[in-house]
């Protein structure tokens, strides 16, 4: 069977509702994995498959009004992502409407448009009445050629199917960029802590042996919105230790900012993250051994 697999940016003003969005079609099919697909300017945010086809969604910063030097840092990295993918998807607030931000990315889609399919998604679609959205359509198409608009309630799933079919045919054909395992329904848990290994190992390069693994061993939700979550990376030798908390504990620490910054950027909330490094000798032969009996593994301390 033919398969397909392409890169699709979702761009649009901050609060559009882009991560709702992803979120919902992406569902649980959440791939954080160690060796990345890249793409030369964006990050991947997710991978969906829709039939044969595999969906990989990069992430864009918000667009808007470039002010500062930051500020058009990320501008040029949300085009960057944008120019690099096979889909773009403008994603823009039914009750809204073609606001100045709107117009101002209309802009910059001109310039990128050539040689990729642009569709429209008129979100919040919950918030308006109908008139408004046949109103909002012709608007915007007379503005951009869109190949097609979608009107959708990212929040409510309403519309969001439909987006994915027609994104899984449009995609190019060719072979999947993520092997299938790697695309497994993962609990929260797993994915969190998968998020943790891959900055250490991002952050250790080759200088630790292969066999690290990181656990996810409390999560706690607070009242206030946020979750405290305790993780213990597990080394095979008490030497490795020294390695993963680095100088001073430098190591640690900065693979924990990092991995609690990706998680709060996932979660779309603060995230208290505690790591602690312990030492299981040969915990993978005994897992498996452990296993072979039928019993479940948990950690040897
Ligand atoms: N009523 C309604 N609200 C929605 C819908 N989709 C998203 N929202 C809300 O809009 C707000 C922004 O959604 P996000 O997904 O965070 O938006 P974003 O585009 O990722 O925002 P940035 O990260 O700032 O770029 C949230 O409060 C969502 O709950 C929808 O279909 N209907």
């Amino acid at each position: 069977m033919t398969t397909r697999a392409g890169f699709i940016a979702l761009i649009g003003e901050p609060n559009a509702g882009k991560s709702t969005l992803l979120n919902r079609m992406v569902g649980a099919k959440v791939s954080i994995v160690t060796h990345k697909v890249q793409t030369t300017r964006a990050r991947i945010r997710g991978v969906a498959m829709e039939g044969q086809s595999q969906l990989v969604f990069v992430d864009t910063p918000g667009l808007f009004q470039p002010r500062r030097r930051l500020d058009r840092a990320m501008v040029a990295a949300a085009w960057g992502g944008a120019a690099d993918a096979d889909v773009v998807i403008l994603l823009i607030e039914a009750h809204r409407g073609v606001t100045e931000g709107v117009e101002r990315i209309l802009e910059g889609l001109t310039g990128i448009a050539k040689g990729r399919k642009v569709a429209l998604a008129i979100n919040k679609i919950d918030r308006v009445q109908a008139q408004v959205l046949l109103a909002l359509t012709k608007d915007m198409n007379e503005r951009f050629a869109f190949e097609k608009t979608f009107l959708i309630s990212a929040e409510r799933g309403h519309g969001v199917d439909d987006l994915r079919q027609w994104l899984a045919g449009e995609v190019p054909e060719g072979p999947w960029l993520y092997p299938e395992d790697q695309i497994a329904d993962l609990p929260m848990r797993m994915i969190a802590a998968e998020m943790t290994r891959e900055k250490l190992t991002l952050r250790l390069h080759q200088e630790l042996p292969y066999q690290l693994t990181v656990e996810t061993e409390n999560w706690e939700e607070r009242k206030d919105g946020s979750a405290r979550i305790d993780q213990v990376v597990y080394v095979v030798r008490d030497g490795h230790k020294g390695i993963v908390l680095g100088n001073k504990g430098e190591t640690i620490k900065a693979v924990s900012k990092a991995a609690r910054e990706e998680l709060e950027e996932f979660l779309g909330r603060r995230i208290h993250l505690f790591l602690q490094v312990k030492v299981r000798e040969n915990w993978q032969e005994e897992s498996e051994r452990y296993s072979e009996m039928g019993l479940d593994f948990k950690d040897g301390n």
